[in-house]
């Protein structure tokens, strides 16, 4: 794997020296606090800002400060390259951190996998110049770029025992190395593809799939923060892909609606003044609510009403 970049500004991460100063410049806070390290810039780092949000860690972060401390927890937000902070997680130099399992892999670094987290997800595959190349054991003997040379050497360890084939790192752009002459194939990640067929490139094989994932050192001390930031970052999750739905219900159709609306634990039912129909709310998919909607207009239900939740716990 690509060695681990420069430390972050304000962060000594092997010692886990913390300052005592109250300025901001090196203030790591509290000593023990715990560290969650998140990706400092790329696709990555937009939603993850989201989900601390929506966990509660708020913080501040100074300008070019890749240290910033919890306003109310005894947490601190590291900001790192999203490429090292598997690596940084399973050495213990941080304790928590958000990033891809294609990074996890070629890192080959142990680390205990909490939660995915329905983002970031894309294929690692081979990539060869349109119409040139069939299969990736096509390419023993020839040039491949990549920013995951280690995953790449294990694919071919597998079908290149003589180790013909020339892997070369590089950190980004990788999709330009055929067009330079440089490659004649990178392993690249393709979520659209869009990158892929501006360069001219098309997919010829599946290394991994991908989705950005919350990790912690499996020897970390800090077990009861852990459990507490899994357990918020769980429910804002949760309640980002969930929403309240609440409608009249016949009550002669209270079983059928229950089964069309189960709720996470059961349905809530209430008495209403029309002793005709009862009021009935549940916990539903967002993305199922349209079709919800059909099934219980189409045994009765009136005044359907989608509600969305910020935050949840079960
Ligand atoms: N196109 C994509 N679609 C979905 N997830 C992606 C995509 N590109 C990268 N990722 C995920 O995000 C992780 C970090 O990649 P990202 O491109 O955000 O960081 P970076 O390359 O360091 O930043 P930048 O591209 O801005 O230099 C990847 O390892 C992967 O898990
Ligand atoms: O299939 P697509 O939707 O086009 O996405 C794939 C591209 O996204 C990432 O690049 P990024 O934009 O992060 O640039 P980088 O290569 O410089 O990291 C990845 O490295 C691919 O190039
Ligand atoms: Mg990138």
């Amino acid at each position: 794997m690509p060695p681990v970049g420069a430390q972050p500004d304000g962060y000594d991460g092997h010692s886990r020296t913390t300052s005592t100063s109250s300025s901001q410049s090196q203030d790591t806070g509290n000593s023990n606090n715990i560290l969650l390290a998140v990706p400092k810039k790329g696709r990555l780092y937009e939603r993850v800002l989201k989900i601390l949000d929506g966990a509660g860690l708020d913080h501040v972060r100074a300008p070019r400060l890749d240290i910033a401390n919890c306003t109310r927890e005894d947490v601190t937000i590291v900001f790192l390259p999203a490429a090292d902070i598997a690596t940084y997680v399973a050495e213990g130099n941080v304790d928590m951190g958000i990033t891809g399992e294609d990074i996890i892999a070629e890192s080959q670094a142990n680390v205990d996998v909490l939660m995915k987290l329905g983002m970031g997800k894309c294929k690692l595959c081979f990539q060869a110049p349109k119409g040139t190349v069939s299969d990736p054991s096509e390419l023993i003997g020839k040039r491949i770029v990549t920013s995951f040379p280690n995953l790449t050497k294990t694919y071919f360890d597998k079908i290149d025992p003589g180790h013909t084939t020339s892997i070369k790192y590089v950190t980004g752009s990788v999709e330009v190395a055929p067009s330079l002459g440089l490659a004649d194939a990178v392993v690249d990640l393709v979520e659209t593809g869009t990158t892929m067929r501006a360069a001219g490139l098309e997919n010829v094989g599946e290394v991994m799939r991908t989705e950005t994932v919350l990790i912690a050192n499996p020897h970390s001390t800090h077990h009861k923060m852990i459990q507490t930031i899994h357990k918020r970052i769980k429910g804002y999750i949760t309640a980002t892909q969930h929403s309240m739905i609440t409608y009249n219900c016949p009550k002669d159709k209270i079983e059928a609606a229950s089964k069309l609306t189960p709720g996470h634990d059961s349905p809530t039912i209430t008495l209403l003044h029309d002793e005709r129909f009862v009021s009935i709310t549940a916990l539903v998919r967002t993305k199922e609510i349209p079709l919800l909607m059909d099934r219980l207009q189409e045994i009765g239900a009136q005044s359907i009403v989608a509600i969305p939740i910020s935050n949840c716990r079960f």
